[in-house]
């Protein structure tokens, strides 16, 4: 997607003029002469930068500039002026304009700035489309997950994250980092579980050469490696009471000393922890520290296992087809329509990282073009096997019914929507509403 500037000035030879200038830059322009008429282009269109008129009759730049910051703060705004006052120019700054330009504009300055601004957020969105920080998901509780996530990133805030193994909670701390401003700086991941306490502590804090039989010299810990970015530590909930007991002392004093060492170093870093065990169960069971626990969880997200949102099992699967598809230079086009029955009935304790291996290894011994009982691991092909026989037509009837309602419900009746959303053609949708009796 281009980057996209929107020009606000009731003078149309001016937003004519910008408009083509930016265009020639490369930039995608939109214009409004009416200010009014910027809410419903902000819903309509992603806009990247607003270039906005101060003076204008129907609605001042300044009221408008933090109508459009209430809305997105992520929108740039920069504020032209032909009659620039000190007043006005502090007034833009304080409700979050970059800069504040007065006619007649210096191009090259502005169009510098511009260039800058749009590098910096192409960056940005190609590490968001990073398959490290996607959460693929229609599910509308994921939805709402996105939504905090895209809240929460841009400050330092922690971040605790639950859910079941393999739920994809890597996958949000990730995405809370690289949607952050320390995008660009370190995101050092600990996995708490798999170390013994004390060479956990030596990882975390690091040692100084001799603290330890071993220490043969000095080591830096994640800690201190972590600084001015983002710290994830996983698995937090099999963490010693004397671990910690340190992590939260680096968290109120935002300091902590080497194993061995006497110096105290000083940290910038922002943590998000995550765990799959119940924290307040470890709490009731005083194994886990209450003020950690309340330090640690200012933004809670609980990820859903994936049979509480079955509607994302299908289109994770497409996703992970495509994705090894790529990998093993293969062309499956999708499921045999009793594996993807089945994979709707399967409870999937192992969540989306079961889904994927299962796929993965499907892909590999796949020699079709669509992936039958056959490739997968004995234990699925078993568990098909083992399906009531006389019951499948039916389930399967009534499962499609129900996908297909669904479809429908969500794209207000709109086929081809609905037809989109379930990810096959206009003409199979009309095919099987005609077969079920829809
Ligand atoms: N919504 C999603 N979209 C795309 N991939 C996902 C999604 N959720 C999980 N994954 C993938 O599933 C696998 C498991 O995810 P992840 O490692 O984030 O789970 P987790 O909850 O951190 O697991 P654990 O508790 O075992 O550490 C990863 O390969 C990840 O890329």
């Amino acid at each position: 997607m281009p980057y996209t500037i929107l020009l606000v000035d009731d003078e149309l030879e001016m937003c004519l003029s910008l408009a083509e200038l930016l265009r020639d830059e490369g930039y995608a322009t939109l214009y409004a002469t009416n200010p009014l008429d910027v809410s419903s282009l902000l819903r309509q269109e992603q806009i990247d930068l607003i270039l906005m008129d101060v003076k204008m009759p129907e609605i001042g730049g300044i009221d408008l500039l933090k109508a459009v910051k209430k809305s997105d703060a992520s929108i740039a705004v920069i504020m032209i002026t032909g009659y620039p006052t000190v007043e006005n120019a502090v007034q833009a700054m304080k409700y979050g304009a970059l800069n504040f330009y007065t006619k007649p504009l210096k191009l090259p300055e502005l169009l510098r700035e511009i260039h800058e601004l749009a590098a910096a957020r192409l960056q940005h969105r190609s590490a968001v489309a990073d398959p490290s920080c996607q959460l693929i998901t229609r599910n509308p509780e994921m939805q709402k997950i996105l939504k905090t996530i895209e809240k929460a990133a841009p400050t330092a805030a922690p971040v605790l994250i639950t859910g079941e193994s393999g739920t994809g909670k890597e996958v949000a701390a990730n995405a809370l980092h690289h949607l952050s401003p320390r995008a660009d700086r370190p995101f050092i991941r600990v996995n708490c579980a798999a170390l013994p306490d004390d060479l956990l502590e030596s990882e975390l804090f690091g040692h100084e050469k001799g603290a330890f039989t071993g220490a043969v010299k000095e080591r830096k810990g994640r800690f201190e490696l972590a600084n001015t970015g983002t710290i994830f530590l996983d698995e937090i909930g099999d963490m010693s009471l004397k671990t910690q007991s340190k992590i939260l002392r680096v968290i109120q004093e935002q300091e902590f000393e080497r194993l061995g060492g006497t110096k105290s170093i000083h940290t910038n870093i922002r943590i998000i922890t995550a765990t799959n065990k119940n924290l307040k169960k470890l709490l009731a069971a005083e194994k886990f520290r209450e003020d950690l626990y309340y330090r640690l969880s200012v933004i809670t997200i609980h990820l859903p296992p994936l049979r509480e949102r079955k509607d994302d099992i299908l289109l994770l699967a497409d996703y992970f087809i495509e994705h090894f598809n790529r990998i093993y230079k293969k062309r499956i086009s999708g499921l045999r329509e009793d594996v993807r029955w089945f994979f709707q009935q399967h409870e999937w304790p192992g969540n989306v990282r079961e889904l994927r291996n299962c796929l993965e290894r499907a892909v590999i011994f796949c020699e079709q073009d669509e992936i039958g009982v056959n490739e997968l691991a004995s234990q699925y092909a078993e568990l098909i096997e083992h399906q009531p026989v006389n019951t499948y037509e039916e389930a399967f009837e009534s499962l499609n019914r129900e996908i297909i309602l669904d479809a429908l419900d969500k794209s207000h009746g709109v086929k081809k929507k609905a037809a989109d959303i379930l990810n096959i053609s206009r003409r199979t949708l009309y095919n099987r509403m005609k077969k079920l009796g829809i």
